[in-house]
């Protein structure tokens, strides 16, 4: 059980890092997701302002009493960035991808990011797909079904979300982070600065 392990609140060891990475075409609304789910009044401009190389933000989450220190880089989607942008996919132990209901061409590109995120980062990362802009109902081009069905078909859970109207954002970061420690994959617990060479030892999660 995840209450029991070390890295539990009551113990005030020091968080585990988990590494996740948005992934998907340019305007999808992979910053706006971000933001809507690390800061308090997160709710996306209505200016779009294109994601130069890359970015991160941290979330501190608590989850079955164990703390986790959420680092979310969010990469840029235009095709100018793309060797950059899937570099840091790395190391990383989930993605959320994205593509935007109302685009096609997002939707049709989700198998190549797939395809990248498994050439780079391995073929047991946890990976979520999110149909995002679901408010955008009258300009909807992609069925609901058939986003169900492309992530049924690589085996990832699926959300339809909305950074506008904050739709399954939290569910969707929630789902992918249990899904991330119950591989009991090798974590790095957080220390931060306090002791440098203890921090370069693995920890393995013992679920
Ligand atoms: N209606 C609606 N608009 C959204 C939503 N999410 C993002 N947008 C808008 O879509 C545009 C692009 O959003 P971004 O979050 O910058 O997209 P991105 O995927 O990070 O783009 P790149 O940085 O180029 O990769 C912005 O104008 C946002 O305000 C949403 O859920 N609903």
């Amino acid at each position: 059980m995840a209450g029991q392990r070390q890295g539990g609140v009551g113990e005030l060891s020091p968080p585990l890092l988990v590494k996740i990475v948005m992934a998907g075409e340019s305007c999808v609304g992979k910053t706006s997701i971000v933001r809507r789910y690390t800061e308090p009044s997160g709710a996306p401009t209505s200016s779009y302002l294109a994601t130069i190389g890359i970015d991160f933000k941290v979330k501190a989450v608590t989850f079955h009493d164990t703390r986790v220190k959420l680092q979310i880089w969010d990469t840029a989607g235009q095709e100018r960035f793309h060797t950059l942008s899937t570099s840091y996919f790395r190391g990383a132990q989930g993605f959320v991808l994205v593509y935007d209901i109302t685009n096609l061409d997002s939707f049709h590109s989700i198998t190549s990011w797939m395809r990248d995120i498994h050439e780079k980062a391995g073929d047991e990362v946890d990976v979520i797909l999110l149909g995002n802009k679901c408010d955008k109902e009258s300009e909807r081009v992609v069925p609901k079904q058939k986003g169900e069905k492309l992530a049924w078909e690589h085996g990832i859970p699926f959300f339809e979300t909305s950074a506008k109207d904050n739709v399954n954002i939290e569910e969707a970061f929630s789902v992918l982070t249990k899904y991330i420690l119950e591989k009991n994959s090798c974590l790095l617990y957080d220390l931060n600065v306090v002791d440098l060479n203890e921090s370069k030892k693995r920890t393995c999660c013992a679920f």
